[in-house]
């Protein structure tokens, strides 16, 4: 009796305690979900992950979320949460702030420990953007009137027409075509070497990155629900990715050490400074391949830009990306490699190097190609614009001549036709997501810390409120009397602190490559192929689905006609 009496009290008082608890769970979730900005009902555990993995194009999705919802959107995929931000002026104000700069740390994302630029964070980001920012600048890529930089795109753009003029229009991929070239820009400015025609590495290298992409976009769920990487055979993807992660950097490696042995080699032949030990990097290792290309190799110090020969850095100018990092690195001046690099060990300064290089091939190489070709696509689409164009290049140059940057302040249209280009396609319409590093208060809501943020910069450019009649492919829309203008709604490039460290790179290389195949070739669609549509696939970048044009010569085309 007495044991019943007891019993009682203590089960209704647990019983009573977990109830309130559960109603204060309850209470706090619905406060902490109404605090949020509006967005769609998920799954529970899940979220609105199904959605958003299950469709091939997930920008098209976010733009849906954002016409129901409102400028900002927020929706739960798995454990994370994920902002998206739908108005040009949202992203600047928040994307300037200094606390608007985090990555997320995502189990695939951590695999590469923080390093390179793209997913760095804190002040090791800082000291590598503000390093980069200044070697791009002084290596000619940001004022390409005083610096080389526009020689190498050139004498790129010089081997895509002798490409172009071997197809001897027969019908081929775009894709494929401008592949190397654009690749060799990149491969120029890092590391001072390019890939000739049919040189196998090339095809190595491409198809180490596409596994990567692929092995990538298999398992990426796991980003968002880390459950699912412990199931059979996931731990096997990630292996494949670290080892693939792994041929990829040493891949550049080699060419580091190469670089190291060369300079190495300089220092010895400097006279007065035989004394000199080799660089730290200069015993990397001894893998020298001598099937690509290289500045040095092929005596660019004639060009007049080398001072003279003293050693590695010591009063000469960087040739390259690679030069501007050992200079650093293997200098004398430890002071100025802690200036530069502060808090990192020489050996943490090496490991970062080949990460960053290998950051800016994957931004910077796919990115233009993509651009490129959607460029070409549109002007399949739209002939009155590429007669435009071609109208415009006639006044200025001879068909077939070069069209170097000299020229671009008098092809104003060609420039808008490169901005429209990015505006109807977004080639990087989500950006890359933000984490904010406290928490934000946004237009009456709550944002808290650590959620993951996208621009929806695709929204942003489609918008009718933004852009007038966004279907319609109209480049005079960034014209007012013949001058370019830059709309603050216009954002291919993003916004903000973290804003594409290549855009000034970027522009370069899309003027010359698309203005120079304009005045040389006639694009034809292939007899019996359909139009190619604007809807493309997302993976990296927002890509149109394969197609096949015909290049024609514009001599040839010239000569036919007069025939
Ligand atoms: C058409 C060409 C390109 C487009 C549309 C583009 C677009 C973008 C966008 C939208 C971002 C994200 C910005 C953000 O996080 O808010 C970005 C970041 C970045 N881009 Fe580009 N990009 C292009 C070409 C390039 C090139 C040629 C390079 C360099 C070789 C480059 C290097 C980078 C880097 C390093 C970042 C990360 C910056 C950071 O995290 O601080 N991009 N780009």
């Amino acid at each position: 009796m007495e044991t019943t009496a007891f019993y009682l009290p203590i089960t209704e008082l647990l019983i009573t305690v977990i109830t309130a608890l559960a109603v204060y769970y309850l209470l706090q979730t619905v406060k902490y979900y109404r605090s949020l900005p509006p967005g769609p009902y998920g799954l529970p555990f899940v979220g609105y992950l199904p959605w958003i993995v299950g469709s091939s194009a997930p920008h098209a999705t976010y733009l849906q979320l954002s016409a129901r919802h409102g400028a900002v959107v927020s929706l739960q995929l798995g454990r994370n949460l994920l902002a998206c931000l739908g108005t040009a002026r949202l992203v600047r104000e928040l994307f300037g702030r200094a606390d608007s700069v985090g990555r997320p740390h995502t189990p695939l994302n951590n695999l590469l420990e923080g390093r390179g630029i793209v997913l760095s964070e804190g002040d090791l980001w800082k000291q590598q953007r503000l390093f980069l920012t200044q070697k791009f600048r002084s290596l000619g890529v940001k004022h390409w009137e005083k610096q080389r930089f526009e020689r190498f795109i050139m004498a790129e753009v010089a081997e895509l027409s002798t490409t172009l003029e071997k197809t001897a229009g027969a019908a081929v991929d775009p894709t494929d075509i401008l592949g190397r070239h654009v690749h060799n820009v990149i491969c120029q400015l890092m590391m001072g070497f390019r890939f000739k025609d049919g040189d196998p590495e090339f095809s190595r290298f491409n198809d180490k990155v596409a596994e990567g992409m692929r092995l990538y976009g298999a398992i990426h769920i796991g980003e968002h629900l880390p459950a699912y990487l412990k199931l059979p055979g996931k731990a096997a993807a990630i292996k494949a990715i670290q080892r693939n992660m792994r041929d990829v950097r040493s891949f550049h490696q080699q060419h580091v050490e190469r670089r190291c042995q060369q300079r190495a080699l300089e220092t010895q032949e400097t006279p007065g400074d035989q004394d000199r030990a080799p660089g730290e990097h200069g015993r990397l290792g001894d893998n020298v391949r001598a099937s690509h290309d290289t500045n040095r190799a092929r005596g660019s110090h004639a060009n007049g830009r080398r001072k003279d020969r003293t050693p590695c850095g010591q009063n000469r100018e960087p040739e390259d990306l690679l030069d501007c990092y050992l200079d650093v690195l293997d200098g004398q001046d430890e002071a100025e490699f802690q200036k530069t690099f502060p808090g990192l060990t020489k050996a943490d300064a090496a490991c970062q190097m080949v990460q960053v290089m290998n950051d800016l091939f994957s931004a910077g190489m796919e990115t233009v190609r993509t651009t490129l070709v959607w460029a070409l696509l549109l002007m399949l689409r739209e002939p009155g614009v590429a007669a435009r164009v071609r109208r415009d290049l006639s006044r200025v140059v001879r068909p077939g001549e070069p069209v170097t940057m000299e020229h671009r302040k008098h092809l104003t249209y060609i420039e808008a036709v490169i901005f429209e280009t990015l505006r109807r396609v977004s080639v990087v319409p989500l950006g890359t997501t933000h984490v904010n590093l406290t928490d934000w208060h946004v237009e009456g809501f709550r944002i808290p810390a650590g959620t993951h943020i996208i621009p929806l910069i695709n929204k942003i450019h489609m918008d009718p409120d933004c852009f007038s009649d966004p279907h319609t492919f109209n480049p005079d829309r960034f014209l007012h009397h013949g001058v370019l203008q830059t709309p603050d709604n216009f954002i291919p490039f993003g916004l903000g602190r973290r804003k594409c460290l290549g855009e000034a790179l970027a522009r370069m290389e899309l003027f010359l490559f698309f203005a120079n195949v304009m005045n040389s070739f006639k694009l034809e669609l292939v007899k019996g192929d359909a139009m190619p549509g604007l809807d493309g696939v997302l993976g990296i970048t927002h890509a149109p689905h394969p197609f096949r044009l015909r290049f024609i010569s514009t001599a040839v085309a010239d000569r036919d006609s007069t025939e």
